[in-house]
């Protein structure tokens, strides 16, 4: 396989079915150093399976998968390490407390002594849970869960971050704190991160490249702004029951449209549901 610059994950021709359920019917792509990427899609459409097979812990049935330009084996430390995961259900465990549970993650990942002990340090800082870190697991709130388990995620220092809809199950006020711990994990830290969502303002907010996946398979990939431009910056909406769309490019030219309609219609921006609906014909279907 050919590795493009900067390419630090190449996933080829990706297929996994569960009986006669085609999860994830052919995926290719690349993830490229420093991107935070969103694949965002209805339940159903194959983002646990797709992450699942990229952080080794389910087969391909077909496909393959290279970091930094070598091919994936979990039992590799050297590329096991690359990853960090943070998977759909907080996988930590309750009744040990936060400095417990990164002990058992760090001498999982061989990490000893004075190393294993500034790590711990470090995402214990890094969480917030400093003043926790004896409190078992099980008192602590679903934020601070959930910054343990991204702050475990991290603490062999992986160069992709992968997370399956991170913020499931957390309040609007806990969902932002969790975009901008995200945004600073990125930036300081310069982590690729790769998340799986259906919210599409998570996708909006925080991701520069979203990539649509319905049926086990990529149907678009670009910017959000490339995504919506596609389609067109304005809209024009008319009917309530069932809403008829009509896309320009600029404000100006869906004024003159508004003009000519007699029924109620409204005028708006172009926004990804907009184009999750057009390429797919379906809405997403957000949780909260
Ligand atoms: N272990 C399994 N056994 C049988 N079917 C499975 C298994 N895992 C996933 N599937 C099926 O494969 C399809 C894709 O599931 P997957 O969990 O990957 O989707 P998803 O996009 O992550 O959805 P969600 O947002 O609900 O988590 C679904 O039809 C699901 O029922």
């Amino acid at each position: 396989m050919t590795q493009s610059t900067h390419a630090v994950l190449q996933g080829r021709g990706l297929q996994r079915a569960f009986g006669a359920r085609q999860a994830v019917a052919d995926i290719s792509f690349e993830l490229k150093a420093g991107e935070i990427c969103a694949f965002l899609g209805p339940n159903g459409a194959g983002k646990t399976t797709l992450i699942k097979m990229l952080t080794g812990l389910l087969s391909p049935d077909a496909g393959e998968i290279h970091y930094q330009g070598e091919a994936y084996h979990p039992n590799r430390l050297a590329l096991k390490k690359l990853i960090g995961l943070v998977p759909q259900h907080n996988n930590i465990d309750r009744e040990l407390t936060p400095e417990e549970n990164l002990r058992v993650h760090g001498l999982l990942y061989q990490m000893r002594g004075a190393e294993l002990a500034q790590a711990i340090e470090d995402s214990l800082v890094f969480a917030g849970l400093e003043e926790h870190r004896t409190t078992p697991a099980e008192k602590l709130s679903g934020g601070m869960k959930r910054r343990l388990v991204i702050a475990r995620a991290l603490m062999h220092k992986p160069k992709i971050l992968f997370l399956d809809e991170p913020t499931v199950g957390l309040d609007p006020h806990s969902r932002r704190i969790m975009w901008s711990f995200l945004g600073k994990i990125n930036q300081q830290q310069g982590c690729t991160i790769f998340l799986t969502t259906h919210y599409l303002e998570e996708a909006e907010r925080l991701a520069s490249r979203v990539v649509f996946i319905e049926r086990g398979r990529i149907i678009a990939d670009g910017s959000c702004q490339s995504l919506k431009q596609a389609l067109g910056a304005y809209v024009v909406e008319t009917g309530t029951v069932t809403p008829q769309q009509e896309f320009f490019d600029s404000r100006a030219q869906a004024l003159a449209r508004l003009a000519q309609i007699e029924e109620t219609a409204v005028i708006r921006e172009t926004s990804l549901e907009d184009a999750f609906l057009q390429m797919t014909g379906t809405r997403l279907v957000n949780h909260g």
